[in-house]
């Protein structure tokens, strides 16, 4: 029933397609942040100039005959055809990643068009996505606010998980003075803490791994996405960090409670307690439907420069509940200084060109099942006897007596995959 894994085995491929000019600003900032190398970053766009000033390794001029080089001009429907004219491509891209990540700005043409294109490629080949896009600002005109919003509903038709960052929400939350570079900023790193937070996770490097098939699961339920990422510091009250991360200023407002399910990744230094660990879960429970899916990643940086950062994507939301929460009902609020953070998850990320002759694993869609609730503090407590069992083992040198039946979390030295 189950496949065993060295730990030696390859990490998930993640592909994030930045899309547009506000997608390209989001990929080169990521591209300054140090991330696993197993995260290929694309800048996509219409716009030559724009891409010949990325700093991303990797860039896909999309449409060379549509727009000639130039923008899109604010017209999805060139935006859509620039990405037709490059679909097969960006079907190659798709097919060498396991799990990918779209991101641009709606509003504007290349984004607005090119972003459900390629979300629609995704579902074809069967590739678990999750779009994180921005809505413009109010001063941009309604005319621009009409075309993002067709936009988020035309991607919602393709993407089980969308994620929108409105740019107004930016402009109300942060110190009135601060720049419009600056703020951009702020908005493109809520993303970078996402996929650090997830790539940790996903990949093996973190202590307890999201399994792929439970990432795939969450994403997969249908409805809106929201996420929030917090940091802890010492003495500061642990319910305060979950709601903190719940209430993220930079996002839409969501009722959390209404998420089918949710993916949290827990960074925290080897001083992490057990009790602190099973306290967030518990604490998660009580905020979310208790049917809900969560999964709960756990990933030690030694050099962390707070107690510990927790970042939660939730899934499955329905539309309703993102305009009706607009008074949050949780406790608790967070300012932007609560969701700055550092994460050195590896030191030796290096390029991200698209290795062409990698081998492709088949990731099966699998139907997700609410009622199923994948948390369950008993394997907390497996986390004890993990620990034990860890501390035994690398004193003696070497990784012996995999047990199967045991879950996920106390199998040292293998990752375990369900049915593929
Ligand atoms: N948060 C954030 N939003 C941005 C950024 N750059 C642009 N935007 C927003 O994204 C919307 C779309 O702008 P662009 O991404 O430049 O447009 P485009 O998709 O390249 O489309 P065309 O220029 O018409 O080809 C704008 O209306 C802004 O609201 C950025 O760096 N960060």
């Amino acid at each position: 029933m189950y496949d065993l894994i060295p730990t030696a085995s390859k990490a998930p491929c993640i592909t994030v397609f930045g899309v547009g000019g506000c997608g390209c600003n989001t990929i080169n900032q990521l591209s300054q942040s140090t991330l696993n190398d197993n995260i290929k970053l694309i800048a996509v766009n219409t716009d030559a100039q724009s891409l010949a000033i990325s700093q991303c390794d990797t860039q896909l001029q999309i449409g060379t005959e549509t727009t000639k080089g130039l923008g899109a001009g604010a017209d999805p429907e060139k935006g859509f055809e620039a990405a037709q004219e490059s679909e097969q491509t960006i079907k190659e891209i798709v097919e060498l990643a396991d799990v990918i990540f779209i991101t641009g700005g709606m509003g504007g043409g290349t984004g607005t068009g090119a972003i459900p294109f390629i979300a629609s490629i995704a579902v074809q080949l069967n590739k678990p996505f999750v779009a994180v896009v921005t809505t413009p600002f109010e001063f941009e005109g309604h005319q621009r606010n009409q075309l993002a919003h067709a936009g988020v509903e035309n991607l919602m038709q393709q993407a089980s998980s969308v994620i929108v960052l409105p740019n107004d929400k930016l402009a109300k939350t942060l110190d009135k003075k601060i720049t419009l570079v600056n703020a951009f900023f702020e908005s493109n790193r809520i993303l970078q803490d996402v996929l650090q937070g997830l790539t940790a996770t996903i990949s093996q490097s973190g202590l307890i791994n999201i399994d792929l098939n439970d990432f795939i699961t969450v994403v997969n339920h249908q409805g809106r996405a929201a996420m929030g990422v917090a940091r802890k510091s010492e003495g500061q009250d642990l319910t305060h960090t979950i709601n903190n991360a719940l209430n993220n200023p930079l996002l839409e407002e969501v009722d959390f409670s209404r998420a089918k399910g949710a993916i949290v990744s827990v960074m925290a230094t080897e001083d992490i307690e057990l009790s602190q660990y099973n306290a967030i879960g518990e604490l998660l429970q009580q905020q979310l439907d208790p049917s809900a899916m969560v999964i709960i990643g756990l990933t030690i940086i030694p050099d962390l420069s707070c107690e510990l950062e927790l970042m939660i994507i939730a899934t499955g939301i329905d539309s309703d509940a993102i305009e009706e929460s607009k008074t949050p009902t949780k406790q608790g609020s967070s300012s932007a200084e609560d969701v700055t953070k550092t994460v050195i998850i590896h030191s030796d990320s290096s390029t991200n060109i698209i290795d062409k002759s990698r081998n492709n694993t088949k990731v099966n869609r699998i139907d997700s099942n609410a009622n199923n609730a994948r948390f369950d503090t008993s394997e907390l407590f497996c986390l004890q006897d993990f620990l034990v069992e860890k501390s035994r083992k690398e004193e003696q040198k070497e990784i012996a007596g995999l047990d199967l039946d045991s879950p996920t979390c106390i199998r040292w030295g293998a990752k375990v995959i369900g049915d593929t």
